[in-house]
Formats: structure tokens, C-alpha cells, sequence
């Protein structure tokens, strides 16, 4: 079959790139060795049947699940074989590309054990997880309390006279409900419950349960444990078995009790560490890093399919130019798509720097520094915050810029919104997050003229500068400064702050007058960390990028951060700091980057270097080839298995045959 478009269009728009795309492809892959690894983990998953994504959203959520079982199952028995290091191991995993309980025991339970477990314990635990001859899970959550986790109910009530906790469901809301990994597949559970001894209500703090049989997976017994539902979307995250967990009086020695921050001993007593209770959150904060990066993995799978996709889509034309044009010749397509492709390449920079983030507070907490938690805590929250909704809604808008072939679950779209949109609440609710963030910037500020910012908040020092002196940019091409564009930034962010903290101070500090500035609050968050993630960004670009594609990621840069001042024009101009006409100049100057990145657009996708297989998708296929592939893939529908539809006997031709309604009919 021919296809008059794709070919021929994706080649000559790859002819026109102007950067180094390997040297693109390595910088995004976070360096050489990663690069080389994660082409190999892509072509090891895309080569083995196993892993084939094929047909998942037409699976019965059964199916679904016990081929996700299959995969994890396969995917532990490859790692093992090939003797994969860790770095691989997560490589691998990711191409998989399936939420599945694997997820949990590493990326939660064993960083919890890691965290809060004394070093007696690690040795307890880790071996048995780490060789998965156990399955945990991470058992927080209720189905009545999810952000407020000092409301948890669940008790672990400790008894000295067998040495043991008895942990206890006293009510429904006190059910463990969400933990994925728990539903069907966990051993373990890593448990949050409240801790009594002596009657005495001391909060909560984290037990290992075990809850299933090692010998045949029952549920031991008087636990009730179960999966909680088909969840939104086909396939998305029904790979995973989320679950429900009630206990009812049951014991488990005092030892499965974490105890690095607080210990009960034999007789009872409960002794606190002098550490801060917040580590007791640790594996919380150790995923949310990690989703900033996952952010900009998913932002640019659904931004490479519309990409592709809209270089090769042609509606319309003008008396110009012959033929019909590509879509992504429309200003307003790339007015809606450029800015996504920039933020996906903003996200990969700032989740590095996450990374190193991350490695310095777990550095300074083995030494006992707990100075830079609050900070690490604020950013993590606030940036997990911000890039899960951004890339959430950003998903969505790349459905729509591939029009109705969007929708069809051919695109790869609506798997993807599926699978990505509950990062918006797990690890944490999106605005109870940035109410987070808010309390630390106000807290930063009552303190200001006492204790000296640092990092992320080191703004907040030169409050005073920002809040008096305005934007000075009286040309577009002023704006193509990064400290003009960097102080405009602080200045919104810091006079939004300053200005609701303002407000709370003139008032009694009562929650309710708190609670009225919560939406301001969010919004001084959510400034605030737009300015981190310009100011990481901009900062990556300085140190170092290779001289073969700099020009390019400045121009990305660009595209971002005037797409953040347009997108918030109100907020900026609010704040005084900058006119209408700034802002229009930045408008401008922000389609001069529009024009700098057409001729790169595919490449800079390419760049993302995600395989088909990974992608799965007819309109974001490397070759443009995207009608051919839609055409054969309407075969593989199961409506099409046969040419007379079944039911077409009971339901259908009486229909056509015996005329029901025409006797009554007045047509
Ligand atoms: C395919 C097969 C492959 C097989 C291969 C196998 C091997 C391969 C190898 C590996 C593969 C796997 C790799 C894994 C990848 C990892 C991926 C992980 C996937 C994750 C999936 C997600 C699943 C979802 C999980 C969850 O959702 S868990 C539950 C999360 N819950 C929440 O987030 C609850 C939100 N609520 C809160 O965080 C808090 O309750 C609160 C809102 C912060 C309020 O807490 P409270 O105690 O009431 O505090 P406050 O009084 O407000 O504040 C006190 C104080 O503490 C500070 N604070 C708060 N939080 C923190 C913190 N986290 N850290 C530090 N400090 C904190 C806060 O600021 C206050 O400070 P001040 O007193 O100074 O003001
Ligand atoms: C797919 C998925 C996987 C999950 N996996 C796990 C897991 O493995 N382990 C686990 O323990 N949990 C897990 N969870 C649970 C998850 O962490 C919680 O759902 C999440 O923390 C949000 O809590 P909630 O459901 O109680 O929401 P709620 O707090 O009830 O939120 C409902 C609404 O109320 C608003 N709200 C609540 N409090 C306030 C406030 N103080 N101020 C302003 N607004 C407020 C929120 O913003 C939101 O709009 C998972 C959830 C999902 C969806």
C-alpha cells in the first residue's frame, strides 16, 4: 500500500536539523555510559516477545495483570541471568513499561527499610529483599486518611508479655487502601500505624507485616487483604493490584517494629531518637526526586508523537506554497506544542540536578546534618508538584494536537494519560504539596532578617532589592538576557510571597485566616518553583554542555522560561514587577524561538531517542509511515475477527428484518 506522506517528510525534516543529535542524544541520556546502557536495555526489551506491549488495552484487567506478572517475573529471571547491574536492572524496567509491583518493593519498601530500619535490621531485611525471597509493599495509605497521615488509624499496640505488636483495623476508614504491590503479589507490608504502649498514643511509625504465606501465598491468618478495583483507563495503571489490607488482632514480633528513630524496648518503654521524625518520610522524598525525571521521560513520549505526527498530518494550504501544509506549520500548533517539547527538555535538566540534590541530603544525613532537609523537602514536594501536572495536562494537549487520530488508543495517547495521570496525587497530593512548599517560604521569610537563605530560597535574601526595583527590558531582545529573565522570576516570586505573608502577619495566625490564603499560598508555591525550575535549567546550560548542541538547548531554554511569562502574565504583572508591554516583547521574542525550532523539531524528538516499541504508537513512528499503520492496525481489532459482527443474529437483524417499530412509526 502506498502512503503518500510519512517517508518522505520525516527524511527531509531530519535533513534540516542544525545540532549534533548524538551528542544530544548522550546529554539527555545523562552521559555516554547511560546512553550506551539504555540502548541496549531498549532493544533487549523490544527483541523479547515477553515484553511485547501489544494489545494491552484490549486485555481483560485478569489477562492484564497476569501478563504483568509474567513480565516482572520475566524481567527478574533476565536480570539475574545476564547477571544486569542495578543501573541496568532499572533501565530494563523502565523499557518494560508497566506499573507493576516490582515498583513498590524497590522504589519504597526497600528505601523505607534503608531509612528507618536499624542497621540489625537492614541485615534482617535487605538480603531477603533484595533477592526478592520476599515481596513488600508500602502500606500508608487508608481509605480514610491519605494526605493526613497523622490521622492514620491502624494500631500496632504493643504487648510486653509476648514481646510483640498487635496490629489492628479498628474501623472500615482504617483499611489500608491504594498500596500498589499489596492487592495480589506482596509477602510484606511495610505498615504505618499508630504505636501504643502502655495505652500511651505515641503516632505513627513503620512496622514490617508479613501478610501473605511464603509456602502458598494465602493470606495469613486473620488478615483480609484483596485488590481494590479496575482503575480509570484500559490498560494505564490496572497493571498494577493496589490493594486493601485489614488486620484484625494480629501479632508480629516487636523487632518489625522500624526502629532508627524510636525504639520500644522489651519492657515497653518507648525512647525517641534525637533524630527528626520527618525521616520517618524518607522513601517519600526519595521517590518524589525521582519523579521529576520520570516527568520529562513521559512529557517527551507524548511530545515526540505530536511532533512526528504534526510533520506529517497535512490539512489545509495557502496560494503560497503547493500542496497542502504540515500542521506543524501552524503558528498555533507550535504555540501549543513547542513550549511542551522545551518544558520536556527543562525537566530532563532539572532532574539531574534532583539527583544531586538528593545525593547531598542523604550525604549529610549519614553524617547527622539535618540543615538542608526543610529545603530538600520543599523542592522535591513543590517540583514533584508542578512537573506531574504539567506533564499530566501536557499529555493531554498532545492528544489533542494530533486531532481525532489522537483519541484512538492506536496513538498511544490515552495509555499514556492513563498510566501517567495518578502521579498528579500519589506521593502526595498536588496542592496539599505546595501548600507544603508555601509553609517553608513563609517560614523562610519570618526568619529572613535573622538566618541567611541558601539554595533554592537563597533569593529570598535580597527581598528588598526585588521588591523595589522593576524590569528594565525596553527592547525584545533585552529579554535575551538569562539574569534579566532570571531576576524577573524572583521578583514575582519573591513580591507574591512577601505579599500573602504580609497579609497572614497582619492577622491573629489563626488557621482559618490561613486557610483563606491557602489559594494565594499555592500560587506564591507555584511561582516559586517555576523560578527553580528556570533557574536549574539555565544553570545546566552553563556548566559545561557540549559546544554541538549549547545553541539549541538555549534556544529550548528561551522557549521555556517566555512560555512560563506568558503563561502567568497575570501573576507578573500583578506583582508590578513588569508592564503589558514587556510582556508583549517576551510574546514576540518567544516566536523567534518558535521559528528557531521548526527546523529542529523533529530532531530535537529524536533526540529523546525513545524506540517504536517503547513509544507504541502508528502516529509517533520513527519512519512517519503513520497511515499504513493505522490502516493495518484497525485489523487487529477484535470487532474485525469476524466480517458479520457476533450478535449480529440476535440483535441486529431483527432490527433490519422485522420493521418493530414501524407499525407505531409516524415517520
Ligand atoms: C517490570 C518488572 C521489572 C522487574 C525489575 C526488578 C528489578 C529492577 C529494579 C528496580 C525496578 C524498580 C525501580 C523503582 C522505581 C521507583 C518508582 C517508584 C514508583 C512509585 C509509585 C508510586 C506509588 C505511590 C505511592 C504512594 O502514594 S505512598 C503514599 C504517599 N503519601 C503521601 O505522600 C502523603 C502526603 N502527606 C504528607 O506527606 C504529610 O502528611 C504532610 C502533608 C507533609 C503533612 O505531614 P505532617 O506530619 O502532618 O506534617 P506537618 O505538621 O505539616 O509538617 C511537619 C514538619 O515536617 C516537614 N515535612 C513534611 N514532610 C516532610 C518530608 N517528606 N521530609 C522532610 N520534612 C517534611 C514539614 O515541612 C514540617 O516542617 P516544619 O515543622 O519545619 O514546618
Ligand atoms: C495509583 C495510585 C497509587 C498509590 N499507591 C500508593 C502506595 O503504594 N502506598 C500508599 O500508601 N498510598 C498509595 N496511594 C495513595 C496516595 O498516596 C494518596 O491517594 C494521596 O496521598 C492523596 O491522598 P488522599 O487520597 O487522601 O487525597 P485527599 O487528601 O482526600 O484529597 C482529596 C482532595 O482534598 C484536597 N485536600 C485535602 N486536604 C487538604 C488541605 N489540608 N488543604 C487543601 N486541600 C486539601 C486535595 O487537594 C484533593 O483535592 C496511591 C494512590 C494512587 C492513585
Amino acid at each position: 500500500m502506498q502512503d503518500g506522506n510519512g517517508l518522505d517528510h520525516l527524511a527531509g525534516e531530519r535533513a534540516m536539523a542544525q545540532f549534533d543529535l548524538q551528542a544530544m542524544k548522550v546529554y539527555l541520556a545523562g552521559g555516554q555510559r547511560e546512553y550506551e546502557i539504555s540502548t541496549k536495555m531498549a532493544q533487549l526489551v523490544a527483541n523479547d516477545p515477553v515484553f511485547s506491549k501489544e494489545d494491552r488495552v484490549r486485555l481483560a484487567r485478569k489477562d492484564l495483570y497476569k501478563n504483568s506478572l509474567r513480565k516482572a517475573g520475566h524481567a527478574w529471571k533476565t536480570i539475574l541471568e545476564k547477571g544486569l547491574s542495578e543501573v541496568e536492572g532499572l533501565k530494563l524496567r523502565h523499557f518494560v513499561d508497566e506499573p507493576t509491583y516490582t515498583d513498590l518493593h524497590w522504589g519504597m519498601f526497600i528505601p523505607a527499610i534503608k531509612g528507618q530500619g536499624t542497621e540489625e535490621q537492614q541485615h534482617k531485611w535487605l538480603p531477603l529483599a533484595y533477592k526478592m525471597a520476599i515481596i513488600g509493599c508500602y502500606a500508608q495509605t487508608e481509605l480514610g486518611h491519605g494526605s493526613n497521615v497523622q490521622g492514620l488509624e491502624t494500631t500496632a499496640t504493643f504487648d510486653p508479655t509476648t514481646d510483640e505488636f498487635i496490629m489492628h483495623s479498628p474501623t472500615v476508614t482504617s483499611t489500608k487502601w491504594w498500596p500498589g504491590g499489596l492487592g495480589k503479589a506482596s509477602t510484606h507490608a511495610l505498615v504505618y500505624a499508630r504505636l501504643i504502649t502502655d495505652k500511651k498514643d505515641h503516632g505513627i511509625h513503620a512496622f514490617i507485616a508479613p501478610i501473605r504465606s511464603l509456602e502458598d501465598h494465602t493470606p495469613l491468618p486473620n488478615v483480609t487483604v484483596g485488590d481494590i478495583g479496575v482503575k480509570f483507563g484500559n490498560g494505564g495503571y490496572n497493571t498494577m493490584d493496589n490493594g486493601f489490607l485489614r488486620f484484625d488482632h494480629v501479632r508480629i514480633p516487636r523487632e518489625n517494629m522500624l526502629m532508627r528513630l524510636a525504639t520500644v524496648t522489651k519492657d515497653g518503654k518507648y525512647v525517641r531518637s534525637n533524630k527528626p521524625r520527618q525521616l520517618g518520610y524518607g522513601a517519600m522524598v526519595f521517590v518524589r526526586q525521582g519523579i521529576v525525571i520520570d516527568a520529562s521521560i513521559y512529557l517527551s513520549r507524548a511530545v515526540t508523537i505530536a511532533v512526528r505526527y504534526s510533520a506529517v498530518r497535512r490539512q489545509f494550504g495557502n496560494k503560497d506554497e503547493p500542496g497542502e501544509l504540515q500542521v506543524i506549520q501552524y503558528r498555533t500548533q507550535q504555540s501549543r506544542l513547542f513550549p511542551l517539547l522545551a518544558t520536556a527538555y527543562a525537566y530532563r535538566a532539572v532532574g539531574f540536578w534532583m539527583k544531586s540534590l538528593y545525593a547531598d541530603v542523604m550525604k549529610r544525613l549519614n553524617d547527622n546534618d539535618f540543615s538542608t532537609l526543610p529545603e530538600v523537602h520543599a523542592c522535591t514536594a513543590g517540583l514533584k508538584s508542578i512537573t506531574t501536572s504539567v506533564t499530566a495536562d501536557g499529555i493531554e494537549e498532545c492528544r489533542k494536537l494530533c486531532g481525532g487520530h489522537g483519541f484512538l488508543c492506536a496513538s498511544g495517547l490515552p495509555e499514556l494519560y492513563a498510566a501517567y495521570v495518578p502521579a498528579c496525587t500519589y506521593e502526595g497530593d498536588n496542592t496539599i504539596l505546595l501548600l507544603q512548599v508555601a509553609r517553608f517560604l513563609l517560614k523562610t521569610l519570618s526568619q529572613v532578617s535573622k538566618v541567611r537563605p541558601v539554595g533554592t530560597a537563597a533569593y529570598l535574601g535580597n527581598i528588598k532589592q526585588l521588591s523595589t526595583q522593576n524590569c528594565k527590558v525596553s527592547q525584545g531582545h533585552d529579554w535575551l538576557n538569562t539574569s534579566v529573565l532570571l531576576e524577573a522570576f524572583e521578583a514575582r516570586s519573591a513580591r507574591q510571597a512577601a505579599a500573602v505573608a504580609l497579609r497572614l502577619a497582619k492577622g491573629s495566625g489563626s488557621e482559618a485566616e490561613f486557610q483563606e490564603n491557602t489559594p494565594e499560598l499555592v500560587e506564591s508555591a507555584r511561582a516559586h518553583c517555576q523560578l527553580i525550575l528556570v533557574s536549574k535549567f539555565i544553570e545546566q546550560l552553563q556548566t559545561g554542555t557540549p559546544e554541538g548542541i549549547r545553541k539549541q538547548l538555549e534556544v529550548l531554554c528561551y522557549t521555556y522560561a517566555f512560555s512560563q511569562l506568558i503563561d502567568n502574565a497575570g501573576d507578573f504583572l500583578a506583582t508590578g514587577y513588569v508592564t503589558g508591554n514587556q510582556i508583549a516583547l517576551a510574546k514576540e521574542e518567544l516566536k523567534h524561538m518558535f521559528d528557531k525550532i521548526r527546523p529542529n523539531a523533529v530532531a530535537l524528538v529524536d533526540a529523546f531517542d525513545h524506540t517504536d516499541d517503547y513509544l507504541g504508537s502508528a502516529l509517533g513512528r520513527y519512519d512517519g509511515d503513520v497511515y499504513t499503520h493505522l490502516y493495518k492496525g484497525a485489523f487487529k481489532e477484535s470487532l474485525n475477527d469476524t466480517v458479520v459482527v457476533d450478535g449480529y443474529e440476535e440483535y441486529l437483524k431483527p432490527v433490519l428484518t422485522q420493521n418493530l417499530w414501524a407499525p407505531h412509526s409516524k415517520l
